[in-house]
């Protein structure tokens, strides 16, 4: 009989969980995705539940990478949340399983996972596809995700300047002081976008917030939100001037409001930019269109397992 699973919850995830190690992982992971090779990664596009009465979605996202002996699954409920709402936007589950066997070896918390993930991918997004000597940063949002991308972006890149924006004057005003300062709010999307060398939109916005004309030529756009495809976080003037990548070809045409909508080609994964297989337009507008992929959640789960265990067997 198989041993019962673990259950690794929150906190444990947040003590063993560092970007440093989730980074490297990730990269091979989209790399592998992209190669399309069925012994590497399997990983359907995620099937989405609507919670109609909740205004919501139940998201599952299985997947197995038979190479490195990892299956798993994550089970993600997101929302459309009127302004004003205490509830929370994400909430993640995420089940490691034996693949010989079948059984589930931990059930994990996935907000972490979610949280640091989306970020560091973003973030590569942006290591591979910003201009060089880029400055100034831009971030539309103030919640989860508005912190870990400002995290991560800040801790693996030396900006100069850092500017948030948000609907209402104390989401702004709160996100500054969560942070310790260093960064400018400001009243408008408008005046935190004009100039900017990179925009990260973390929004729960279903219509654009992000308007082409305000966006620098040059600029990279790591666009995270708007993951349901009537959805969207950026205009079709944007969209269709930039040269747009996507974390998974097949997820972005049938979730993505921005892409589909628009009509924008997508012009390669950031796998294949990684992989050596398509171009990294760095001197041109570029998007990076982050629907989230399984792939992502199997190497960080494998990682926090790994880590948690390491941790249990220690004196
Ligand atoms: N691509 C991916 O892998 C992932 C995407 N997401 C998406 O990222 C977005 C942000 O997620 P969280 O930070 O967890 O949510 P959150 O609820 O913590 O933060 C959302 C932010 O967007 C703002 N906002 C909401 N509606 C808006 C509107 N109409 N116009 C302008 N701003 C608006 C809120 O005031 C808040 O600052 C969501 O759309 C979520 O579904 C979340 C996790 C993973
Ligand atoms: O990949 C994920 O996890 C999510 N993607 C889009 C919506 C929220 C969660």
């Amino acid at each position: 009989m198989a041993e019962p699973p673990v259950i690794i919850w929150q906190q444990e995830v947040e003590s063993v969980l560092r970007y440093r190690d989730l980074v490297p992982r990730l990269e091979d992971a989209l790399g592998k995705f992209s190669r399309r090779d069925r012994a590497e990664v399997v990983q359907p596009v995620r099937a989405a539940v609507p919670l109609q009465k909740h205004s919501g979605f139940m998201g599952l996202m299985p997947t197995y990478m038979e190479n490195d002996g990892v299956l798993s699954t994550k089970f993600v409920c997101f929302y459309k949340r009127e302004k004003g709402s205490t509830l929370p936007a994400v909430q993640a589950t995420v089940v490691l399983l034996d693949p010989e066997r079948g059984n589930v070896k931990a059930v994990m918390d996935g907000e972490v996972i979610t949280t640091m993930r989306t970020a560091a991918v973003s973030a590569i997004s942006a290591k591979l596809l910003m201009a060089s000597g880029a400055e100034v940063l831009a971030i539309l949002g103030t919640g989860t995700q508005a912190l870990s991308h400002y995290n991560i972006f800040t801790e693996m890149f030396s900006f100069k300047e850092v500017r948030v924006w948000s609907r209402t004057k104390e989401n702004v005003e709160r996100f500054v002081r969560s942070v310790g300062g260093g960064v400018r709010g400001c009243g408008s999307a408008e005046e935190a976008v004009r100039g900017a060398d990179v925009i990260v939109t973390v929004t729960g916005s279903t219509e654009p917030v992000l308007h082409g004309q305000w966006v620098k030529a040059g600029a990279h756009v790591a666009a995270v939100g708007a993951c349901r495809p009537d959805w969207r976080e950026l205009d079709d003037v944007l969209m269709k001037s930039a040269v747009v990548y996507a974390d998974s070809r097949e997820g972005a045409l049938s979730e993505s409001g921005d892409v589909i909508l628009s009509g924008a080609q997508v012009f390669a994964e950031l796998g294949d930019v990684i992989n050596g297989t398509r171009p990294a337009e760095r001197e041109k507008t570029t998007v990076f269109k982050s629907l989230g992929m399984g792939v992502e959640d199997a190497v960080s789960a494998q990682l926090v397992f790994d880590q948690w265990t390491a941790k249990q067997t220690k004196p």
